[in-house]
């Protein structure tokens, strides 16, 4: 069996299609574009290139984008500041502040720090909350992603064993309490699981965010299973620098049923789920009832 590939960047342009419909409707509306405000605190070259392009899809789609970048040595106090404000700007729909964060800083005090309404990277403990409770708050962007393009692919999730590799609080956790939402029974795998191989070929569904290359071999995965990757990672390669993802791909689109690339599978979506949850949040700000665009 050979898989089919999932092609996020076909998937990711179709849903920016929809998006950008809606603006005008709500710039006429409420007087302005949806804003998305992105921080980025030093000068790490795998950040820049995310944070730019994220910039770029915003304007694209007919959004105001706020890029900061701040310097290496930028104290807690400043942080929390620039995110004082960011909060109190009317402009300013969804905040996003890349991770990691350089040493010194407090990651969770700074996400904490952001409001809720704004939270488009679901990373809020009051946001991690609402989708624990099945309330309408802001889902971190990846794991949106793959919700999507496991549905598409798959239909109804219902009564499917899935897998999650990796518990952070951005990927791994969320990712779970989505497939819970949508009745999947699901094992979270980090790395104190014993028997990952063992667990991840009963599965039907694998997620795989651990940021380790390659590390789920093709030979454990089930097959006709659908493999979603999160991972990137960026290795060297017969000499070049290439980008791979947390499964092994040649060997798993052996087995699976469906499979997502990197590049060209999750990172899209996440870019573009990151412009629906800004513009879902600036809807939600002034009244308006949310596009559904699934
Ligand atoms: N394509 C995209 O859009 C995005 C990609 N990413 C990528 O996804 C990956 C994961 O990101 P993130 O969740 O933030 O990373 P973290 O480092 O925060 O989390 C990694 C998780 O993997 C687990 N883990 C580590 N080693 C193993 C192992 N040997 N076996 C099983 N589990 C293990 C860890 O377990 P433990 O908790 O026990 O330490 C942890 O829960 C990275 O490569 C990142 O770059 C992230 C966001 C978006
Ligand atoms: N607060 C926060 N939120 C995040 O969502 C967040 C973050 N911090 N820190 C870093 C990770 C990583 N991340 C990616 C986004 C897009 C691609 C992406 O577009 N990848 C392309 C390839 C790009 C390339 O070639 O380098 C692809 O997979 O096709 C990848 C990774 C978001 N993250």
């Amino acid at each position: 069996m050979t898989a089919s590939i999932i092609d996020g960047r076909a998937f990711a342009d179709g849903l920016g299609r929809k998006i950008a419909g809606s603006i005008p409707i709500f710039e006429a509306y409420a007087g302005r574009r949806p804003g998305l405000a992105v921080v980025l605190v030093g000068t790490d070259p795998a950040s820049e290139v995310y944070v730019r392009s994220k910039g770029r899809m915003a304007r694209k789609l007919g959004m105001e984008s706020f890029e900061y970048v701040l310097p290496e040595t930028t104290t807690q106090d400043e942080l929390l500041a620039l995110v004082a404000r960011l909060n109190a700007d009317d402009r300013i729909d969804g905040i996003l502040v890349q991770l990691p964060l350089p040493k010194g800083l407090d990651a969770l005090a700074v996400v904490t720090a952001i409001d809720p309404a704004k939270d488009v990277d679901g990373l809020h403990p009051m946001s991690a909350g609402m989708l624990a409770s099945g309330l309408p708050g802001m889902v971190s962007c990846t794991p949106l992603g793959c919700i999507m393009l496991l549905e598409a692919t798959l239909g109804s999730l219902a009564g499917r064993d899935a897998i999650v590799v990796g518990r952070s609080i951005l990927v791994g956790k969320p990712m779970a309490q989505l497939l819970l939402a949508r009745d999947c029974t699901v094992t979270i795998a980090h790395s104190r699981t014993r028997d990952l191989p063992g667990k991840v070929a009963q599965a039907e569904i694998v997620v795989a965010a651990v940021g380790a290359a390659e590390m789920i071999r093709g030979e454990w995965i089930r097959p006709g299973a659908t493999v979603i990757d999160i991972g990137t990672s960026r290795i060297e390669r017969d000499g070049r620098k290439t980008l791979v993802g947390d499964v092994d791909f040649a060997g798993a689109v052996e087995r699976a049923g469906a499979i997502t690339p990197v590049p060209g599978g999750v990172g899209p979506m996440t870019i573009m789920t990151l412009m629906h949850n800004a513009v879902i949040a600036a809807h939600r700000r002034v009244g308006l009832p949310e596009p559904t665009w699934r």
